[in-house]
Order: structure tokens, then sequence, then C-alpha cells
């Protein structure tokens, strides 16, 4: 993150911004993570308010490994999280009057946070695999029918190249909403290939180090049978103090005391709307939290417990000395359960934000063991459960063909 009040960069056009968020991709190309960067932009005065690349992996202490950090670290994510953090503090204008501007288009995660926080959003390069507008069709089909008209606003794709001076398979007009900070500006084919080059060189390579980084679940051990003052134990409770010690016999067969628990959980926190649990594979409830919508209305309970597994794993095994206790008993969330007390609303951008996050926790193939490993005990608070699972089946093709998310209620309770 590159803010400082003393020295504040100015940008002033669409191929300086997209030189700006390149050279943060490049930063996290070399950390060995997804190589996407990007800016928060102020519309009117072309200040850069923060940067940030992508931080879903980091290196391990003492190994030459890298580990996921963060599922949900991507560039645009952390971005709306530290406006939220410092919006007050360093009273910063409100979204619409600033612009997300990324290497890469945004993933649903993303897009569902972004709409959710109301930025302008200026994109370089496509994603044609996990990008909300992998299609190129700019009616972002892939979203709710309700969200695509704001998206239609927000998001801008910036003009490429020059007709008569570049190759024509480089050029492109700007396509997008009003609002977006140097609309009207070009990004030259140079920083519009480097932005996607530098994405499609290492993206398959992160992405099966993030899916492929635990034990399979019959080689693990059980962290119930940890001693209390086990660090596994410990730094989980520092989270959440009840971590491991309620055991659902089947993690596949949530039952009533999870209900009870998670109507509890919910319960404790006067803005939560719901609440999710995440079952290691032997059924023990590792952790259970509320949305924390006081903080921000991006703070989903599912964000709050995917984010809180993997930093605290991640810390476990950046420790020389709980590192191998960490490798035994935990593994990837890809072979736990995660509860939710209600299905997410299906017309909430939350909602997307929550199966983008939940397909960027897989990162890959979930393995398809019935039920799912994704279950609710109730049906969406506003919405059908069917609008719900068009929200799933309009993902992008990650999400559908490679994650292949699916999602079912609790079976018996
Ligand atoms: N658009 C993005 C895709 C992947 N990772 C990111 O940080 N951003």
């Amino acid at each position: 993150m590159n803010f400082s009040t003393t020295e504040i960069q100015t940008i002033f056009n669409a191929n300086e911004a997209a030189s700006a968020v390149l050279n943060q991709a490049l930063e996290a190309a070399a950390q060995g993570t997804f190589a996407v960067g990007g800016m928060i932009v102020d519309n009117q005065t072309g200040n850069v308010i923060c940067a940030m690349h992508n931080n879903v992996l980091k290196p391990l202490f003492g190994s030459s490994q890298n580990f996921t950090f963060d599922p949900t670290a991507h560039g645009e994510r952390q971005l709306v999280y530290w406006y939220y953090a410092n919006r007050h503090q360093l009273n910063l204008p409100d979204p619409e009057y600033l612009t997300i501007i990324t290497t890469l288009d945004p993933c649903a995660m993303c897009a569902g946070t972004l709409l959710t926080a109301g930025f302008n959003v200026g994109v370089i390069a496509i994603d044609d695999f996990a990008g909300i507008n992998y299609n190129q069709t700019f009616n972002f089909d892939t979203l709710p029918p309700d969200l695509r008209p704001l998206a239609k606003r927000k998001f801008g794709y910036y003009a490429c190249g020059i007709k008569g001076v570049d190759p024509d398979i480089y050029v492109r007009g700007y396509v997008g909403g009003p609002n977006v900070a140097f609309k009207d500006s070009v990004v030259s084919v140079q920083n519009l290939t480097g932005c996607n080059n530098v994405f499609q060189a290492n993206v398959e390579a992160v992405r099966n180090n993030s899916s492929n980084s635990g034990k399979a679940p019959q080689e693990l051990f059980d962290p119930a049978a940890l001693p209390d003052d086990a660090p596994v134990k410990l730094r989980y409770r520092e989270l959440y103090a009840d971590a491991f010690r309620l055991k659902i016999d089947n993690p596949r067969l949530p039952d009533k005391n999870l209900l009870d628990l998670l109507l509890y959980v919910k319960g404790s926190n006067p803005t939560a709307q719901n609440a999710v649990a995440l079952l290691d594979p032997f059924g023990n409830v590792v952790l259970c939290m509320p949305d924390t919508f006081e903080n921000s209305p991006v703070e989903t309970a599912f964000m709050n417990v995917t984010q809180a597994y993997a930093i605290t794993r991640y810390q476990l095994m950046n420790d020389p000395f709980a590192r191998a206790q960490a490798y035994d008993y935990l593994t990837h969330p890809k072979y736990g359960t995660f509860v939710f007390l209600n299905a997410p609303n299906p017309a909430d951008a939350r909602t997307i934000m929550t199966l983008g996050a939940y397909g960027s926790t897989m990162e890959g193939p979930v393995p398809q063991i019935f039920p799912s490993n994704f279950q609710y005990y109730f049906l969406p608070q506003y919405g059908t459960e069917r609008e719900f699972r068009l929200d799933i089946m309009n993902l992008p093709p990650f999400y559908t063909q490679l994650a292949q998310l699916s999602a079912m209620q609790v079976a018996n309770y």
C-alpha cells in the first residue's frame, strides 16, 4: 500500500493510471500471488488515495513456498475494505466521487463488493474466465437482473490503442458509465497487453498452489484431541472463543445443535442478518461468526469466516513452532463444510460477493461429495431459493465450470 499524506501522486489520464496499476501488478507477480493491481483515485483531483495489489498468497518464513494468506485479498476487495477502515479518519469523499482502477476485470467477489459500496470502477484488461464481464457483452448477465443497470452505470472499460497506428485487434473504444475517472482518454496497447500478460503468465500456477495447499482428510489428525494450550486451539480461540468445542457427528449433516449455535451467534450482534459456521472434516466447529455490518456493509458472515480461517492458518504455518501442528491438524477449506443460517438474498450485491468469495476460497475444483460443502438451514430472507440458484448458474465459467459451486438446504434438523 502506498498511502502518504506528504507525497500525493496525481494521475491525469487513463494511460498514466494503467502504468501505475501495472506497477502494482508486477509487485504482485514478484510476490508469487495473482498478478493484479489497483488503486483508488479521486475523480475531481486525480489524486491517488490508495494503491494495492493482490495478496492472496504470501511467502512462508524460512521457506521458498508460498501459502494462501487470504483467498479474499484481491486488489479491489482490499481497496474497498481499506476505504471503510479509513474514510472517517481521512475524511474521504463518498464512493460515487471515487474510481477504483484495476489492471483486470473484477471477479464476482470484487464486483459484488464494489457495487455494494458504490464505487466507480475503471478496468484495463478483460478476464475471460472469472471476470464479471468475461463474455465482453458489457451487459452483466453474470449478475442478478436488478443489479445489471447499476453495473452498467458504475463500471467502465477504457479505450485502448489508436486506430491507424496500432494493429486493429488491439483498438477498442470506451464502454461504460458516465462517472468513471479518465473515461475520455486512451490506454496504450503496451499497457493493455502488459496488464493482461502479467496476469495470464502465472494465474494457473498460483491457482494450483492455492488450491492444493492442505492434506487430504484421511491423512489429517483431529484437532479436538489437542490440549487446550496447543497453538491451533489457542489461535482460533482468539477469534472465536468456542473454536473446536462443538462437534457434529457428520460434517455434511448439520444438526439442531449447530442451528442453535448459529441462531445464538447471529443474535449476539444487533447488526447481523446472518451467521456462518465452518466445520472441519471431523465435524468440529472451527469458526461461527455473524455479519458485522456495524463496521461496514461488506463484512458479511461468510467473508468474516473465510478470512479468519485462512489468515489464522497462514499465521500458524508461518510460525516455525506451530507449522508442523498446523499442517497435521488443519487443511484446505474445500474439505470442510460452510453452513449458513440463511441462504443469501438473491438480489443483494453482497450475495455475489459471497458467492465469488466462496469460489475464491475453493480456488479450484470443489470435491464433489454429496451433500455439498455449502449448506443453509433456512431460505433467503428476501427473494426465492430459485433466484439464488440462478445467481450461481449465471456466474462466470470459473465458478460454474472449475469450482462448480453447488449449495443446498440442510437435510435434517
Ligand atoms: N480482478 C482480479 C482478479 C484476481 N485477483 C485480483 O486481485 N483482482
